[in-house]
């Protein structure tokens, strides 16, 4: 069976804000204040947690590497609390994803957020049943991009490895979709956008309307 994985933060769900969000909370419990900015920093929040921290850190004076590593637990805390405020799908997204179901393609998500906080946005986003399967950066020993959390997210979805492409949104996706030696298909639309044609994907993605067609083109 054909498969599309989508990997989640900016690519199929804005989640941005709540990110920084959760990474200020923590900041102003150390007194430092509100040190990232939610526009300015989404792309440095699409590349997790511990890259917030450590940005935000390189800004002060005297917290080091310990220091991100003793607070990851509790920005995702925070995050836990508060995942779905300002997060969207971006648009169409959803309507792409019925698209390719309806054409027997599978879809399913590769994430490098936890397991269970993806499983809780998108369940608060109302779209977790739209998905055949989820893999999280903690559901197996390694994440992307070691092509093995891709390959278990496709066979998870009921599809064949070899006949699968990856959507996302990074260097890292673009990297998980070589090693794995499927196309890869990278959306502009995220914060770092402007980025992505330097990567060089199989296809570049402005507008998820063009997803169906894009996937029918890599003939899969
Ligand atoms: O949390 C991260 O590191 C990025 O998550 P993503 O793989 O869904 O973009
Ligand atoms: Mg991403």
């Amino acid at each position: 069976m054909r498969t599309v994985i989508f990997d989640l933060d900016g690519t199929l769900v804005d989640t941005a804000a709540d990110l920084v969000a959760a990474a200020n909370a923590c900041f102003r419990d150390l007194g430092l204040g509100d040190l990232l900015d939610p526009a300015e920093d989404a792309a440095i929040a699409m590349r997790g947690a511990k890259m917030m921290l450590r940005t935000g850190f390189a800004k002060v004076e005297g917290f080091g590497v310990d220091e991100v590593d003793r607070q990851y637990d509790r920005v995702l805390a925070y995050y836990d609390d508060a995942i779905a405020v300002h997060s969207a799908l971006y648009p169409g997204a959803m309507e792409a994803v019925a698209a390719l179901r309806a054409e027997d393609i599978a879809v399913g998500i590769c994430t490098n957020k936890p397991e269970a906080l993806a499983d809780k946005l998108l369940r608060a986003l109302g779209v977790r049943d739209d998905f055949a399967s989820l893999v999280g950066a903690d559901t197996l020993p390694v994440r992307k991009p070691d092509p093995l959390p891709f390959r278990e997210s496709v066979t998870r979805a009921g599809g064949d490895p070899a006949r699968a492409c990856l959507v996302g949104d990074s260097e890292t996706d673009r990297e998980t979709a070589r090693e794995a030696g499927v196309p890869s298909i990278l959306v502009t639309f995220g914060p770092a956008g402007h980025l992505m044609a330097d990567l060089r994907p199989e296809v570049l993605l402005a507008d998820y309307a063009d997803l169906p067609d894009a996937v029918r083109h890599l003939a899969l």
